[in-house]
């Protein structure tokens, strides 16, 4: 068995300029992973099939999830004759804005890349991982970077400034489909993605919590007011800056002292079943 993580990834800024004609939306946005990861277990298989075994109910275990559809691809693209067994082991919330199927798909086209030793370079593969979501490139290259197009063009960027990041995830799914569906683009309010790249780069802190901003945040926030409450119990419980994440609902907090990320998420604990303490990864992976 070879076992791959898929890392969550976060929003630092996310910002939508105009629909295209080909229904998506082009973005310009800045994300990072972080080290909250679901664990991704392939095992060839003689027959070739694919299957997913996956103990979480919220996951579909067919065609439909995105790492089936990622074993599908390397498979049928390059004629393998094998199969693969792919066990997904969640740890990053459902639907939550984390890219949690988008990075297991990109796990998998990486573990299989090797497993199935098809020797193709990481842009290879972001390619590939474009036909299956518009986050899945990002996933591939993983560390931080700006994204472009649809979200498959990716910049990389440095590790942003060091600190805690705390997730909350309120007991709700959100369609990404319906959060972009539902922008109006004349009202977007654009965050400032030059600031927070040159925060980024000169690992100024206080930019970086200045310069945080996500358009979609207007719409989610608008069919979930729940989500509102939580930025705003983020905020109480002396986080330096908040954001919703992706298309949402998961909001996070950025805090630099460790000595506060308790009382935030113990806070944090009394409203959402799903809160986590988490570091940046920051940089790319150098195995990657
Ligand atoms: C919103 C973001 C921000 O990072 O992430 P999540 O909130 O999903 O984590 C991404 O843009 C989500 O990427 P991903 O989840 O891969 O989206 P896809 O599967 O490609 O598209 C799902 C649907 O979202 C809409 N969509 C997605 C990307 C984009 N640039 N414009 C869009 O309008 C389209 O309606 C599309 O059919
Ligand atoms: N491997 C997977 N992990 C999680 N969700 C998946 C996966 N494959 C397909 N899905 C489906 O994709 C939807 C969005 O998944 P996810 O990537 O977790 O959300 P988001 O893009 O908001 O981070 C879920 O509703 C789920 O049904």
């Amino acid at each position: 068995m070879l076992y791959v993580k898929a890392p969550a990834k976060i929003n630092l800024t996310l910002d939508v300029l105009h629909k295209r004609p080909d229904g998506y939306h082009e973005v310009e946005m800045i994300m990072t992973t972080v080290d909250l990861a679901d664990r991704i277990g392939l095992e060839r298989r003689t027959d070739g099939q694919i299957r997913i075994i996956s103990a979480d109910r919220y996951v579909p275990d067919d065609h439909r999830n995105l790492a089936y559809q990622a074993a599908r691809l390397l498979r049928d693209t390059y004629g393998i004759k094998e199969g693969v067994t792919i066990t997904l082991e969640k740890k990053i919330p459902v639907a939550a804005g984390l890219a949690g199927g988008s990075s297991d798909a990109a796990a998998t086209l990486k573990g299989l890349n090797y497993l199935w030793d098809l020797k193709l370079t990481s842009d290879q593969l972001a390619v590939h991982g474009a036909k299956i979501g518009s986050d899945v490139s990002f996933c591939v290259y993983g560390g931080t970077a700006l994204a472009t197009g649809r979200g498959e063009l990716i910049q990389e960027l440095p590790a942003p400034p060091n600190c805690w990041i705390i997730l909350a995830k309120p007991s709700i799914g959100v369609s990404t489909a319906d959060v972009y569906g539902g922008l109006k683009i004349n009202e977007v309010i654009h965050p400032k993605t030059k600031d927070m790249i040159r925060a980024i780069h000169e690992k100024d802190y206080e930019l970086m919590c200045e310069a945080m901003g996500n358009a979609l945040e207007a719409v989610t926030l608008k069919l979930h007011p729940e989500v509102s409450m939580i930025k705003e119990q983020m905020m109480k419980f002396g986080a330096d800056a908040v954001l919703m994440s992706g298309s949402g609902p998961t909001v996070f907090g950025i805090v630099q002292h460790e000595s506060r990320v308790n009382r935030i998420y113990n806070g944090l604990r009394g409203f959402c079943d799903e809160v986590y303490a988490v570091r940046l990864l920051g940089e790319r992976d150098p195995l990657a």
